[in-house]
């Protein structure tokens, strides 16, 4: 059975941190983005990592960061991932993440017209560039960077890259299932759709998401995977 990983992203406290990991999060998100409502120093960082429990991922987010900027929260506290979720150039990427020590994941923002190439295109010269790429993680196009709870269509996503990518964008307790049934992706990542405002998250709808998610995993076991319906 395909287990599709999940990621809380936008943890600035220590209890939402034992939420998240209590109802079964696989990775946890801390954005390094000071224009963001979920903004945390790497003070503040470097005391949430301290909780994290072995085997649980932290992902740091970035919005077109320096190298000195990464490796401040790279020193700061245990991170498994960099997310790059600005316009930084794959070579950008590449090259803080040789810096800094580690993977990255790619935040690749979908608008309406993007075609199926353009993903297959992207994934590709990313895995090119660097031996530190992890993956592609696609979040709607909107007039900010992120964590903005809106939905792209998924029908844009080439089958043969699902199964590879993080899906994300505008997640929810009411859209998990149907996101997981359809997409088939890797992995999940949500901020908004689990909150009670913003920077503040909500136990009760991170629980509700992980079941939907798990309820989502059982539906896809027992349905052939050439019968996907997008
Ligand atoms: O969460 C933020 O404030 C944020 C700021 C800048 C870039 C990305 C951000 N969050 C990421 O955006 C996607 C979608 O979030 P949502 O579930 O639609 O709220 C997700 O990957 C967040 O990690």
């Amino acid at each position: 059975m395909h287990r599709t990983r999940i990621k809380i992203c936008g943890i600035t406290r220590e209890q939402d941190l034992h939420a998240a990991v209590d109802a079964g999060a696989d990775a946890l998100g801390f954005v390094f983005y000071p224009k963001s409502p979920r903004y945390v120093t790497p003070e503040q960082f470097a005391l949430l990592a301290r909780a994290l429990p072995p085997y649980v991922s932290s992902v740091a987010l970035f919005v077109n960061p320096t190298l000195a900027e990464v490796e401040a929260v790279v020193r700061a506290g245990q991170v498994s991932l960099i997310q790059f979720h600005g316009d930084e150039t794959a070579g950008q990427c590449a090259a803080i993440a040789q810096q800094a020590g580690r993977p990255f994941v790619r935040a690749y923002r979908v608008k309406p017209d993007t075609a199926a190439s353009d993903l297959l295109s992207c994934e590709l010269a990313y895995r090119a560039a660097s031996p530190w790429f992890s993956g592609l993680l696609l979040d709607a196009y909107v007039d900010a960077y992120g964590g903005a709870g809106k939905v792209f269509d998924w029908s844009l996503i080439p089958k043969e890259l699902a199964p590879r990518v993080v899906l994300s964008g505008g997640l929810s307790v009411q859209n998990a299932t149907d996101a997981v049934v359809h997409v088939r992706p890797f992995a999940v990542d949500i901020s908004s759709g689990v909150e009670e405002s913003k920077g503040i998250k909500d136990a009760r709808k991170i629980a509700a998401f992980v079941a939907a998610v798990r309820a989502a995993d059982a539906i896809t076991t027992s349905e052939p995977h050439h019968e996907r319906s997008t």
